[in-house]
């Protein structure tokens, strides 16, 4: 790689709960920055729909599709080596999604000990962004952007399901080991209000000068 092409590399990475606002700012910051955006798989997801409908059933094959899907989009950012922003990381697959699934009784043991030794496998393939965005919210927050965006399937999700994931999140961020900028957003509508899209772009930009410069 040349030293050039290094410095265009640049990865970031949305992460957050179910309805915190990754996708929408994510094209908000692709379209800002000119930046490619990755996003994760959901209306071609052959198995979502069905794992709303029967938790403890598709589990297991849920994280796998997720984690393959997220895996092939990693390998593209880095073999690209272009500037990219990521909507949710491979990381939250099992940090937080199959985790919860293992906790809440709904994924076996040695279900998730298989799938937790297949993301371990890949670990040493990974590598992290070079910053991650964590979007925090509360959980009525996130009902209510839920029921705004109007997924049928995702009408079966219950709020001891948001809360249990917002746990592991706190829990997780906290942990993070690389470079990361928290943002709450209960009172931040970047979605329409530019004012505030303005902050949380400066935010990044500030983060970013100290990152590259
Ligand atoms: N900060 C915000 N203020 C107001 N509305 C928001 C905000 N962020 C997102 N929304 C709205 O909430 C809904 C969910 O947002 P979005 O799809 O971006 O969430 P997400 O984090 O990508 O969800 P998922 O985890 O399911 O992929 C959308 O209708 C979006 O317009
Ligand atoms: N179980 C589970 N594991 C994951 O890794 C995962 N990633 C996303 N999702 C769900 C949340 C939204 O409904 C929808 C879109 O984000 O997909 C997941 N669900």
């Amino acid at each position: 790689m040349t030293d050039s092409k290094k410095q265009d590399f640049s990865y970031y990475a949305i992460a957050g709960n179910i309805g915190a606002g990754k996708s929408s700012l994510t094209t908000l910051l692709a379209q800002h920055f000119k930046w490619k955006a990755y996003y994760e798989s959901v209306d071609d997801n052959p198995y979502l729909s069905d794992f709303y409908d029967d938790m403890r059933r598709w589990s297991f094959n849920l994280q796998v599709y997720f984690l393959s899907s997220r895996f092939r989009s990693q390998k593209e950012i880095v073999r690209t080596q272009n500037s990219f922003i990521q909507d949710r990381t491979i990381y939250e697959d099992v940090e937080i999604f199959a985790k919860n699934l293992y906790q809440m009784g709904l994924m076996s043991k040695r279900d998730f000990e298989n799938y937790s030794n297949l993301f371990h496998e890949m670990l040493e393939f990974l590598t992290p962004p070079n910053l991650l965005i964590y979007l925090r919210a509360e959980v009525p927050t996130l009902v209510r952007q839920i029921q705004q965006r109007g997924r049928d399937y995702e009408s079966t999700i219950r709020i001891e399901y948001l809360e249990r994931l917002n746990t592991l999140y706190e829990d997780w961020i906290s942990r993070y080991p690389y470079e990361k900028l928290i943002i709450d957003t209960d009172h931040l509508d970047f979605v329409n209000n530019k004012e505030d899209l303005g902050k949380v772009i400066e935010m990044i930009e500030q983060r970013r000068f100290g990152l590259f410069s």
